[in-house]
């Protein structure tokens, strides 16, 4: 409830929590952990998110994702976003396993809402959206690539992008399924979901998981430059080709958001879930030390 007030206020008061500055006729608004640059008579936003060190999507940088979206959604002179990370070497490491642990069912509840309601801004958004993966990029990081219409990713094998849910011992959730099927086709998703399989850059790139692969400080120049090309293409043709393609997918969750809410809180309760996001938790901490 609180998250939500906060969100009310920083969309209709007028960033309040947010700022908003003008800079050689750019703007920028940032809040926490989600900054957004405009270019003015281009309508680009580059949003860049810094939620340290690895981007992970909680509670509060899902709210102030989805409200920058919301803004810049609204904001008729913006045509396309350039998503991308401000964290060296990390796009996002996906869902905050943080909230998805050790935490009570309604806590999940509203956890799991925030992240469908990311989904669908995301993925039915009328803009123009390029994601520059510029660091790692699993499960939910790869999710948020896979809802842009193009992908360009740095060529450094260090870093990898795909749907590893299954390694953590979760399951991805249908939409996260459809969308890669999608994307990838039936048997290369099949055979990724079930592995969890992690794409280097060369890897994602033939398999499709993204659109092109490009020297690591070549990323935002060439993300510019495919906007370009996109932003070329009438608006209204490409908006209605875009749901048209999409629809489909979004509306299978749309009809079914508080059914998937509860099978989430049940699924994520149980204590043989719980047990094995500790022990992948615990995983992350030793290979530190
Ligand atoms: C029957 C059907 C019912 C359907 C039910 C559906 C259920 C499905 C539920 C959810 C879907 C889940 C989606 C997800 O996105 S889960 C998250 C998956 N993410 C990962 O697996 C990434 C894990 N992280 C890493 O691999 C690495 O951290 C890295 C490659 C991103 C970065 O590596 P490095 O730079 O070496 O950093 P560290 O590993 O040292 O990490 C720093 C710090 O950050 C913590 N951390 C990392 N990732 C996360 C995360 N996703 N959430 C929260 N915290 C994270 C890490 O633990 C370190 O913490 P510290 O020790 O306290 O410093």
């Amino acid at each position: 409830m609180a998250l939500a007030a906060a969100r009310r206020l920083l969309l209709h008061a007028g960033s309040r929590l947010g700022r908003r500055e003008a800079v050689d006729g750019a703007r920028r608004f940032a809040n926490k952990r989600v900054l957004v640059e405009t270019e003015g008579p281009a309508g680009v936003a580059v949003m860049k998110l810094r939620n340290p060190p690895v981007n992970s999507l909680s509670l509060e940088c899902l709210t102030e994702f989805t409200i920058s979206l919301e803004k810049l959604e609204n904001d008729k002179s913006i045509r396309g976003v350039i998503l991308t990370s401000e964290c060296p070497g990390i796009f996002s490491a996906g869902l905050d396993l943080l909230e998805m642990y050790g935490r009570n069912p309604a806590h999940y509840a509203e956890y799991w809402k925030n992240v469908q309601e990311l989904w669908l801004r995301l993925y039915t958004s009328n803009m123009i959206l390029v994601s520059a993966i510029n660091g790692a990029s699993p499960a939910g990081g790869c999710l948020l690539a896979l809802c842009c219409d193009y992908r360009v990713m740095a060529d450094n094998p260090k870093y990898t992008i795909g749907l590893n849910e299954s390694l953590l011992g979760i399951v991805a959730p249908f939409w996260f399924k459809d969308m890669y099927v999608n994307t990838i086709g039936h048997r290369e998703a099949e055979r990724a979901l079930q592995l969890g399989t992690l794409f280097s850059p060369a890897e994602a790139l033939k398999v499709g998981v993204v659109d092109e692969v490009v020297p690591e400080d070549q990323v935002h120049s060439k993300a510019r430059s495919v906007m370009t090309k996109w932003l070329a293409i009438p608006d209204h043709s490409r908006q209605l080709t875009k749901n048209m393609m999409r629809k489909a997918t979004a509306d299978s969750l749309i009809k079914q958001r508080e059914a998937d809410i509860q099978n989430f809180t049940s699924f994520i309760s149980k204590d043989s879930i719980q047990k094995s996001l500790h022990m992948y938790l615990e995983k992350l901490k030793q290979k530190k030390g």
